[in-house]
């Protein structure tokens, strides 16, 4: 059955700490390009990748990968919360097809997702509901992390197992591209903050109000140029966008942690998602890159990308 993919960045910033309006409507312009793309196709089940950011996975049991059954939203920043349409059927068929093939997905029938899924499903089908989805959570924060090699493999398999389900899906990958905001490391964490990465699932309205906050402070700071974190990478940026159109997956294997971080910032690690999202395509065989945006958009600490890509027939 047929297959398509987008894959965008994510920000919680969007709204709060704005770039100038011929940015906003730039990225406007994009996302338009994107939901027409996406109502083109007309998926009948979206398999999301995305992370998480301390919101619904913790370091009381942390997994590199799960598919959820059923997910909560947590409704963080401002998005949609409550249950996603989760295709429990599919999600269990290629939790099955995944793990036949040695990768030791988790699986989840409670999972919580944060902004990561939820703004990414409301900016391209209106809402976390509007489409029956698999979500599927990649750790692209707490590290450890494992090496991105098992990313694409992860990803092959579950274009493998999308592609005998006998429904439209598109492929969406959440998060990236280089970007460094402030999100806690646990290593360098005071003792409170280490409590909540630990166990911190439903924070008062307070406590999300100042993490909240001190993201939006930051955004605003690295706008001014005060910020002590990490400049966006453009060209690694730009480099990784056309390694992906180019279908030669295989050499992202080489990339180590250390260097995407080094490169790209700590978060740089989200393309994770666009990664797994483009090796599903790859597994129902050659695709094509059908739209590509790009800006740095320092209010929003991100180099931000959208893109869109369909199958070719060989
Ligand atoms: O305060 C925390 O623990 C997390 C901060 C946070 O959620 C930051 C999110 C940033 C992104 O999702 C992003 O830029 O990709
Ligand atoms: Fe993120």
């Amino acid at each position: 059955m047929p297959v398509a993919l987008c894959a965008m960045s994510h920000s919680p910033l969007m709204g709060r700490n704005d770039p100038e309006q011929e940015v906003i409507d730039a990225v406007d312009a994009a996302f338009d390009h994107a939901r027409r793309f996406v109502a083109d196709f007309a998926p009948d089940l979206i398999v999301i990748f995305a992370p998480d950011h301390y919101n619904g996975v913790f370091y009381d049991l942390l997994p590199p990968f799960c598919i959820g059954a059923a997910a909560q939203s947590v409704g963080d920043y401002g998005t949609e919360a409550g249950p996603l349409d989760v295709d429990r059927d599919a999600a269990y068929a290629v939790a099955r097809e995944v793990l036949d093939s040695g990768i030791d997905v988790a699986f989840s029938e409670r999972m919580h997702v944060d902004h990561g899924f939820a703004q990414a499903l409301q900016l391209l089908v209106g809402s976390i509901t509007a489409v029956p989805t698999v979500p599927i959570f990649i750790n692209s924060v707490a590290e450890p992390l494992g090496p991105v090699s098992r990313v694409r493999l992860l990803g092959e398999t579950v274009g493998r197992a999308a592609a005998k389900l006998d429904k439209r899906v598109l492929f969406v990958g959440s998060g990236g591209l280089s970007h460094d905001p402030p999100v806690p490391q646990f290593a360098t964490a005071p003792e409170e903050v280490r409590e909540r990465l630990i166990d911190g699932r439903n924070p008062s309205a307070a406590e999300r109000d100042a993490r909240e906050q001190r993201v939006i402070t930051a955004g605003r700071d690295f706008a001014a140029g005060t910020a002590a974190i990490q400049p966006l990478n453009p060209e690694w940026d730009r480099h990784l966008l056309d390694v992906l159109a180019s279908g030669d997956l295989e050499q992202i294997d080489a990339w180590t942690n250390d260097w995407f971080v080094e490169q790209a910032g700590h978060s740089s690690h989200e393309v994770r998602t666009w990664i797994a999202a483009y090796a599903a395509m790859s597994a129902a065989g050659k695709y094509r890159v059908t739209s590509t945006f790009y800006r740095e958009i320092h209010e929003w600490i991100a180099g931000f990308g959208i893109t869109t890509a369909v199958a070719v027939d060989e």
